[in-house]
């Protein structure tokens, strides 16, 4: 398991990362979920020993890193950010290269390249240059050299940036399968929650430096469990429909465009007769009406009154 304790970095006067306090356990998926600049970058490169903290510790097995960090390089890989490939190689070329600079003998590599190639789906281009690769080929491949060791743990740090849904969707695949055929525990960096919702078993939310929630995706979520969020459509836009909706004490965030409608309601509360009746009184059509559970996007916003993403 990799702990990581009180963990703070300070860049002069910018605190990146405050107190934080999270572990991952061997086979799991876990989110690390915030918006930008939230201090999820900061968070892995100190896990992941690029930098020292300026205060707290990162344990693997209960142990320190700090004054042994080749004890956790050997068991954990890393996908950067930003893409680190040699352009003028091969996919194979490249896998080739950085495993002989982390000193794998040429065998047990050239097993290993086979495999990896297979899993983030590349096999079929051996003589494709980096430099005409797509933007989702490059990330994948990106994904392949931090598998290069068979780390127990890989850190991905938003690997779906700035690509084509159709990558995006083989990158959330391959994520998967790598988890549930190889038992790889992932730490999954993103501000995007849906990525985060599909992929992990638990979530850490990350805003200015702090954890502000933790847990499975039910308890997180449970922080809103008291509330649901109901959109209505209408037949045609009603003032005073609007205006009596206002008037009723068990709703708020009444939100009203066009014929359409959303507020939110305490859980369990049987509003439909007070809309139906409403709608006699205003003498209006409702189409239809939806019961949302809460994502953690909402969760997100009620924490913190901002949106995930701006
Ligand atoms: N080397 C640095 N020097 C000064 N400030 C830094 C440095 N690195 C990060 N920061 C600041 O620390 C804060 C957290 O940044 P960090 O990159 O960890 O956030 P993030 O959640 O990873 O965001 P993003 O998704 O944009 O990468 C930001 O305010 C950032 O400007």
């Amino acid at each position: 398991m990799i702990e990581v304790v009180n963990l703070s970095k300070n860049f002069k006067k910018v605190t990146a990362v405050d107190q934080v306090n999270l572990y991952i356990e061997p086979g799991e998926i876990v989110g690390l979920l915030g918006p930008n600049g939230a201090g999820k970058s900061t968070t892995i490169a100190m896990l992941s020993t690029l930098i020292s903290p300026t205060e707290g510790d990162v344990l693997l097995n209960q142990k320190s890193i700090l004054k042994n960090p080749s004890d956790l390089r050997g068991v954990l890989g890393v996908v950067p950010q930003e893409i680190a490939l040699y352009q003028d190689l091969t996919a194979r070329e490249n896998l080739q290269f950085f495993g002989s600079i982390q000193k794998m003998a040429k065998q047990v590599l050239n097993k290993r390249i086979d495999i990896v190639l297979e899993q983030i789906g590349l096999q079929n281009e051996p003589k494709k240059l980096v430099k005409h690769y797509s933007g989702g080929m490059k990330r994948r491949l990106n994904i392949g050299v931090a598998m290069l060791h068979e780390p127990k743990y890989l850190i991905m740090d938003e690997p779906t940036v700035g690509i084509d849904p159709q990558s995006r969707n083989h990158i959330l695949k391959t994520v998967k399968t790598l988890n549930e055929n190889s038992n790889m525990a992932i730490i999954y960096t993103s501000h995007y929650m849906e990525e985060v919702e599909f992929l992990c078993n638990r979530i850490y939310i990350m805003d200015k430096g702090r954890i502000i929630a933790s847990g499975t995706k039910e308890e997180i979520k449970a922080v809103l469990s008291s509330e649901n969020t109901v959109h209505v459509k209408l037949e045609y836009h009603s003032k005073g429909f609007v205006n009596d909706l206002l008037e009723q004490p068990m709703l708020s965030n009444i939100n009203a465009k066009e014929g359409e409608i959303t507020f939110t309601v305490a859980k369990g509360m049987d509003f439909l007769p007070m809309l139906l009746s409403l709608c006699e009184k205003n003498n209006v059509i409702l189409k239809s009406f939806q019961v949302e559970e809460p994502t953690l996007e909402d969760v997100f916003l009620h924490l913190t009154g901002r949106a995930l993403r701006n």
